[in-house]
């Protein structure tokens, strides 16, 4: 799991070929009852034309062309960890330094700093020894005509007792200098190609009135050249009540912040009583939150949001609404089971880093009074659900226990739980249920981690 400073002195990065080029996308495709949940993925950008202009580059001499060939089999390798070249060139990291008067007041001593070889690659950017990796970048802050810019990131710090406690993630900043002002905008739309927000700033002088000459002399200092992606807008529902009431601080202290670097506009709701999500759900006018609703909290406040969305008359547009969840709850089986995260800061990347993750939604119907209710990974009816409300009651135990005869329990979830998924249209279940699946799927924001943690 420690993927960030690598010592990759002993990597060579070759220049490679995107494996698709140009806007080909690759999506796993959910092929049956029980293989991966579908995936749907993210809008890739155009490839910068520099990278293009240095793949020709080489092949134009033989000589060279000779010897990339060679060279062609050993980058393979090198792909697999290092993805695709996007960009090269020097860069230097430099520290917030005091003084005031250094590099046009944007409070760095560029002076005595060493740049390095540094390379963007479609999974990492390398500079000497160092790595950081594209799955631990939130976005990049530019300002217009300076020659450096700050790569934001969320990293793992390494746990003196890795046994025990989990390595945990904190934001950690690096400001990079370039060599000239275009090279700094080749780095940072190199990192807009990659699907990285970039927020782009003013020149830090841009507000004194005195250096509008000065400005007017540095180029682009007046344009943004640099094209990323337009910021998501999304509603985010927080039940305080969750997680015994820690929700609204989990989610102003540590998911929020991971949200507004990455350049989120945000609509925030806390949940005043049961059944407020799901009314909220229910009435909601989608053009608010075109990108998607966030629960904050546990499986039940994703539950009210997607029942209250399946309850609409639009049914099929409003399942197509990306549901993104951070667990913040006692209990958050559903994105634990769908994208192995269990935490809110791996929650909030994972949602951050885009793409969007299919799986499978049941109904059941009580067949007396004709009541629907939807679920996700499981439902439980008479002992289970009983156990759950009286874990905090135990007197109600023994009338629970008495009932466990006339219990039964609808496991469902299709191809994401193998082996226990309803397996047909329609189930009937005591005489007073009856379950299917529906034919559409709901949305989860983010696609599931390779190394769940
Ligand atoms: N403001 C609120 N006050 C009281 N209950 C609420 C409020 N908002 C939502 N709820 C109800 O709380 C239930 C549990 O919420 P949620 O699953 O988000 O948290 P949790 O900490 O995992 O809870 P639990 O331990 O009870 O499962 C939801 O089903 C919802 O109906």
């Amino acid at each position: 799991m420690q993927k960030f400073l690598h010592d990759v002195s002993s990597l060579r990065i070759l220049q490679q070929q995107p494996p698709n080029h140009m806007g080909s996308r690759r999506s796993q495709i959910a092929t049956g009852q029980h293989s991966s949940p579908t995936v749907y993925p993210i809008k890739r950008g155009k490839i910068k034309s520099s990278r293009q202009k240095e793949t020709n580059a080489v092949t134009d001499d033989p000589e060279k062309a000779k010897a990339s060939e060679h060279r062609i089999d050993v980058g393979d390798e090198n792909s697999n960890l290092l993805g695709y070249n996007v960009y090269s060139g020097k860069l230097s990291l430099v520290k917030k330094s005091k003084s005031s008067n250094a590099d046009e007041k944007t409070g760095f001593a560029a002076a005595n700093l060493d740049s390095t070889d540094a390379k963007l690659s479609s999974k990492a950017l390398v500079w000497g020894s160092q790595m950081l990796c594209f799955e631990d970048v939130i976005s990049v802050s530019y300002s217009s005509g300076v020659r450096h810019f700050t790569v934001h990131s969320y990293i793992h710090r390494k746990s003196r007792l890795p046994c025990i406690f989990k390595p945990q993630r904190s934001q950690k900043d690096f400001c990079f200098l370039a060599s000239s002002l275009e090279e700094a905008i080749q780095w940072v739309s190199g990192f807009a190609d990659q699907q990285c927000f970039v927020k782009c700033l003013p020149h830090p002088m841009a507000s004194s009135k005195k250096s509008s000459d000065l400005l007017a002399s540095i180029p682009f200092f007046d344009q943004q050249p640099i094209k990323c992606k337009s910021p998501p807008r999304v509603l985010v529902i927080l039940n305080p009540r969750s997680g015994h009431g820690r929700s609204t601080k989990v989610f102003h202290g540590k998911v929020e912040p991971i949200f507004e670097l990455a350049g989120f506009i945000m609509e925030v709701v806390k949940t005043t009583s049961a059944g407020h999500a799901r009314k909220l759900a229910s009435t909601l006018d989608f053009s608010t939150c075109p990108d998607g609703i966030i629960c904050v909290g546990g499986d039940g406040i994703v539950n009210e949001v997607l029942n209250g969305l399946l309850s609409r008359e639009n049914q099929r547009e409003a399942i197509s609404i990306p549901i993104g969840i951070i667990p913040a709850g006692s209990d958050n089986s559903l994105v634990w089971t769908i994208l192995g995260v269990r935490d809110p800061i791996s929650a909030a990347m994972t949602i951050v880093k885009g793409g969007l993750t299919a799986t499978d939604v049941f109904a059941a119907e009580w067949i007396q009074s004709g009541i629907i209710h939807y679920g996700t990974t499981v439902s439980y009816f008479g002992f289970l659900s009983d156990v759950q409300v009286t874990r905090l009651d135990p007197k109600k135990l023994n009338c629970t226990v008495q009932r466990l005869v006339k219990s039964v329990k609808l496991k469902a979830s299709g191809n994401n739980q193998k082996g226990c998924g309803i397996d047909g249209e329609l189930l009937k279940m005591n005489g007073q249920v009856m379950c299917s699946l529906l034919p559409q799927q709901c949305r989860l924001m983010g696609r599931p981690v390779k190394d769940p943690i």
